[in-house]
């Protein structure tokens, strides 16, 4: 492949970046079987989204954000950034890291420790791609690290900042490249939990304010479902689900994307109804027939795949009498075991062979080995037919 820098005419742009059915496997030293780090991976983020790839480690991620900011080469597929084809394996076009419209944040935030906190910052002024346009290069730096709260701290060496103040130097330097996409590799994994709360909100904030595209690369969900527009779940090289956050958790996918985001209980389905008109079906588990609201896409009648339902959409209430009066989602089970958490209980519930997770008051009153009924909202409860 060469390195060829010539772009493509500009065009009306909505999407800044468009990945489609990207490739890509490493060499291996020692031979075997060829296996892809990323398999036909295609997503696209519009203009000033913030978008997340989430998924475990080794799902491919890394390497899906080095494809986009020119750092490795795909075997096949296209990318384009801000209407511009950046690469495509079919037309042997390949442009380089610093001609894209990119910055990046790297993990370990990038930072020269030879260098003063405002000359990091003045970097892509002095060298980047638009080196030369800015006059008032100080001026500018300086700017910008007052928006990030560091401008008192100019002119100290780099090393003397603390890990947020170094992650914020590392923001500031980005944005100070005019991106029109920013790319975050883990960009707060660094730092302690109170930190990183606080700063990815921050973050989030700077992104909006300088309409920037982002594409941030985590796996931490919580991280991904507060800061993202949108969520790219990633398993074993390939995209499970693309969604907001909400839907996401409300309507995943696979038993993938629901036991990786949150907790999910999942119960193995036997056999399910053909879905009706508005996607629901009755699943027949371990614990008897459920009811789901809700079908993933690709549900059809017949045998596998698994129930969906949340701990907060189970409810539970003590068993009354010998034999309580059961309504349709109701199951008898017997606590195994119940933790306080603080401002509720989470309780394990047997019934059958099958463990029910769910979530009571902090106050309501039970002990392992006490009968219980569990009761499932059909709304939330959901099919997958995976
Ligand atoms: N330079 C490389 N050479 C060989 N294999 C690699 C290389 N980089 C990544 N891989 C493999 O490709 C797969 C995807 O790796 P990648 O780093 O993209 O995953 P990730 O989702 O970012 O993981 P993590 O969260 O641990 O960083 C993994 O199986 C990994 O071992």
């Amino acid at each position: 492949m060469t390195n060829n820098v010539v772009l493509a005419p500009e065009t009306a742009v909505t999407e800044s970046i468009v990945v489609d059915r990207l490739r890509k496997s490493y060499e291996r030293p020692s031979g075997g079987d060829l296996t892809y780090a990323i398999d036909g991976v295609s997503f696209e983020v519009p203009q000033g989204k913030f978008v997340t790839l989430l998924g475990p480690s080794g799902c491919g991620k890394t390497t899906t954000l080095r494809c986009v900011a020119g750092l490795e080469q795909a075997q096949e597929g296209r990318i384009d950034l801000g209407g511009q084809v950046v690469f495509d394996a079919m037309g042997k076009r390949y442009v380089r890291p610093e001609d894209r419209p990119i910055a990046m944040v790297p993990q370990s935030y990038g930072i020269w420790p030879h260098l003063k906190v405002i000359d990091n910052a003045a970097f892509p002024l002095r060298y980047g791609r638009n080196r030369g346009r800015a006059k008032d290069v100080r001026e500018r730096a300086l700017r910008m690290l007052d928006q990030v709260g560091l401008a008192a701290m100019a002119d100290r060496w780099a090393t003397q900042l603390s890990g947020g103040q170094q992650q914020r130097l590392a923001f500031a330097r980005a944005l100070l490249c005019e991106p029109e996409v920013l790319l975050l590799d883990e960009p707060l994994s660094n730092l302690d939990a109170k930190l990183r709360a606080q700063l990815r909100q921050e973050l989030r904030s700077f992104q909006e304010q300088f309409g920037v595209t982002a594409l941030y690369v985590t796996h931490d969900q919580s991280e991904a479902l507060a800061l993202s527009d949108k969520v790219i779940v990633m398993n074993k090289g390939r995209v499970e689900q693309i969604d907001e956050p909400q839907r996401i958790y409300a309507r995943p996918r696979s038993s993938f994307v629901a036991d990786f985001i949150g907790s999910a209980n999942l119960f193995a389905v036997q056999h399910v109804s053909r879905p009706g008109p508005d996607g629901g079906v009755v699943a027949e588990t371990g614990i008897g027939a459920v009811l789901c609201g809700e079908s993933a896409p690709g549900a059809r009648g017949g045998d596998g795949g698994f129930v969906c339902v949340r701990p907060e959409n189970v409810q539970v209430r003590t068993a009354e009498g010998e034999r309580p009066a059961l309504s349709d989602n109701e199951f008898l089970g017997t606590v195994a075991s119940s933790e306080f958490l603080g401002d509720r209980l989470e309780l394990v519930v047997r019934s059958g062979d099958v463990s029910i997770t769910a979530f009571a008051r902090a106050g309501f009153a039970c002990r392992p080995g006490q009968e219980v009924v569990v009761a499932l909202d059909p709304g939330a409860t959901r099919y997958l037919p995976d």
